[in-house]
């Protein structure tokens, strides 16, 4: 699903009324009617006193129109005006006017402290002080209204963005941002909705189609795209009756130390279960039994150095190659890291270790073969990029790095982000339960075996992270949070494949 900037978004807005023969207002009342449809779905008629707090924007006019809505279907609403200012938006006033019109009580004016409302844990409360059109932080009783609505332990529903969230930049502590249980959004998320200073905010989101022109949408380029089943599904190659191991690629798992054998053995049991044909893992010589025996489907080839990587050398030449988990970072690991760079000319794969020994070695960026994928967790991407401001700061910085390089960066996350030239693809699926040690070692497993299998590096790291999140999902529904572990994502990968086609005809092929 592509996301929208907010400049964008208007712009939609505009074209639609145009095309669609249709006035702003009814845009209003097609979306606000959306909006209560959803509420009335949830609240069945209860008796929850709802309260709807409404700014003076077109966002002010969707709540006037939701609250119009839910009064005439009987709900006990009491409507606020946020009067921040004596500007009035022309929706937000036909809309005042038909509060009236159906004989409800005016809605309160709100001036300032004094006049907020009662608010309790019980009540159902509706955020449509500010949307998409926010040019500002909120400032003075505004702003308090907004910390006070937050404290009252209710429940919140913002309208389209938590009040006083911006859409491109994240909030200061002790800003005054609405902290919504949920939202409902128009026509499609918000690029805040995933990033982790800003996520919290929205709460559990519903992105509510309003029928925007199409064609403008299409055409429009993406801020960024969400990678949830559908778009995943798309990149699924198909495997053929007639093929054999060959055919799926070699994959080479280059890593390991002494005490931290298992991260190769996670990331190379992951590219088998992803459908590699073959695995090999290279390994510091301890590793040779350990992985002989508890993997017997990879082949394993030994450095020589004992207890660390000190000379890589290896025949024949794999068609990718996934370097560093557990590798550490001795000189002599540092150096033949140096020597393998070099070397290689095909796409790899390079995590943990392997990006410190990027972060400290600035001088080998310039030897990462192109297009390889780079998998950082925050805290390796910031010794990578440097430190940031804000999440927006950093995707920025990111950007900037894919271009300069040619590589691709996937940044680890609850919502990770494959980042390739000026392109975001924001993956959807995973859960806390993914943290949990050696995680990051099957997603590098998995994007190495999708390379070996002739998949573009970026579709096999979009494609991968969507699978590795829903692996973790499927074991996280049999486990728990807490219960499961990294070795617990690998045993469903399988699962991953086979969800992708259920409820679907097409089935895999
Ligand atoms: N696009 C779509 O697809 C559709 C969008 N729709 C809805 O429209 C919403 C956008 O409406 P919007 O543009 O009227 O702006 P909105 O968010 O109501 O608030 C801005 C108002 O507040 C003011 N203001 C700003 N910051 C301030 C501050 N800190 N402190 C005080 N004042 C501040 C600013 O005025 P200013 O003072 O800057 O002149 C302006 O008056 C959108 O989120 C969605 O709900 C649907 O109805 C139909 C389809
Ligand atoms: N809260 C979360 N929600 C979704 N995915 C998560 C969450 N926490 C971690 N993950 C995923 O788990 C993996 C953790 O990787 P990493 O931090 O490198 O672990 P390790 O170094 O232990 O292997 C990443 O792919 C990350 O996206
Ligand atoms: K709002």
């Amino acid at each position: 699903m592509k996301i929208f900037t907010v400049q964008q978004l208007a712009e939609a807005d505009k074209v639609t009324i145009e095309k669609q023969g249709i006035t702003s207002e009814e845009l209003m009342e097609r979306a606000a009617g959306l909006v209560f449809k959803e509420i009335h779905a949830r609240l069945n008629n209860e008796s929850v006193p709802i309260k709807i707090i409404c700014g003076i924007g077109n966002n002010g006019g969707d709540g006037l129109v939701v609250g119009r809505l839910l009064i005439e279907h009987g709900y006990y609403v009491s409507i606020y005006v946020v009067n921040f200012t004596k500007e009035r938006s022309r929706d937000f006033l036909s809309n005042y006017n038909k509060i009236k019109e159906i004989g409800a009580p005016w809605p309160t004016l709100l001036k300032g402290a004094e006049d907020f409302p009662e608010l309790h844990p019980k009540d159902f409360v509706i955020d449509a002080i500010f949307g998409i059109g926010l040019n500002r932080p909120p400032e003075g009783w505004v702003a308090d209204l907004i910390h006070y609505i937050n404290a009252s332990g209710a429940f919140i529903l913002s309208i389209d963005m938590p009040s006083g969230l911006f859409s491109t930049k994240t909030p200061e502590p002790g800003d005054a941002v609405i902290k919504a249980n949920y939202t409902l959004t128009f026509q499609a998320p918000k690029l805040v909705y995933y990033l982790p200073k800003t996520a919290e905010f929205v709460g559990n989101y519903q992105v509510l189609n309003i029928g925007l022109d199409y064609e403008y949408l299409a055409a429009a380029p993406a801020e960024a795209q969400l990678i949830d089943k559908e778009e995943a599904k798309n990149l699924y190659i198909p495997r053929k009756n007639f093929s054999h191991k060959g055919d799926y690629g070699h994959s080479m798992i280059i890593g390991g130390s002494y005490g931290k054998i298992g991260s190769i053995s996670l990331s190379a049991k992951a590219a088998l279960r992803t459908g590699a044909g073959l695995v090999t893992i290279y390994s510091p010589e301890c590793g040779y039994e350990i992985l002989q025996s508890i993997l017997p489907e990879a082949m394993v080839i030994i450095d020589e150095g004992e207890k660390e990587l000190k000379n890589i050398q290896f025949e024949p030449e794999p068609d990718v190659i996934c370097f560093g988990m557990g590798a550490g970072i001795s000189a002599a690991t540092v150096k033949t890291f140096e020597s393998l760079l070099k070397k290689t000319k095909s796409p790899m794969v390079i995590d943990a270790d392997g990006l410190n020994m990027l972060s400290n070695n600035k001088g080998f960026l310039k030897l990462i073969p192109k297009n390889s994928v780079l998998t950082p967790h925050p805290k390796e991407l910031e010794r990578l990029l440097g430190e940031w401001k804000d999440d927006f700061d950093k995707l920025a910085k990111a950007k900037e790095f894919t271009n300069k390089y040619e590589v691709i960066l996937v940044i680890k996350d609850a919502h990770s982000i494959t980042v390739s030239g000026d392109n975001l693809y924001i993956n959807n699926t995973g859960n806390p339960g993914m943290a949990t040690a050696g995680a990051g070692d099957v997603l590098a497993g998995v994007i190495t075996s999708l390379i070996s299998q002739k998949y573009e590096p970026l579709i096999a790291a979009v494609f991968a992270t969507y699978l590795h999140g829903k692996a973790g999902d499927i074991a996280a529904s049999k486990l728990s949070y807490q219960g499961m572990i990294a070795g617990d994502i690998v045993d469903n990968i399988g699962a991953a494949f086979l969800d992708l086609f259920k409820n679907d005809d097409r089935g895999m092929e």
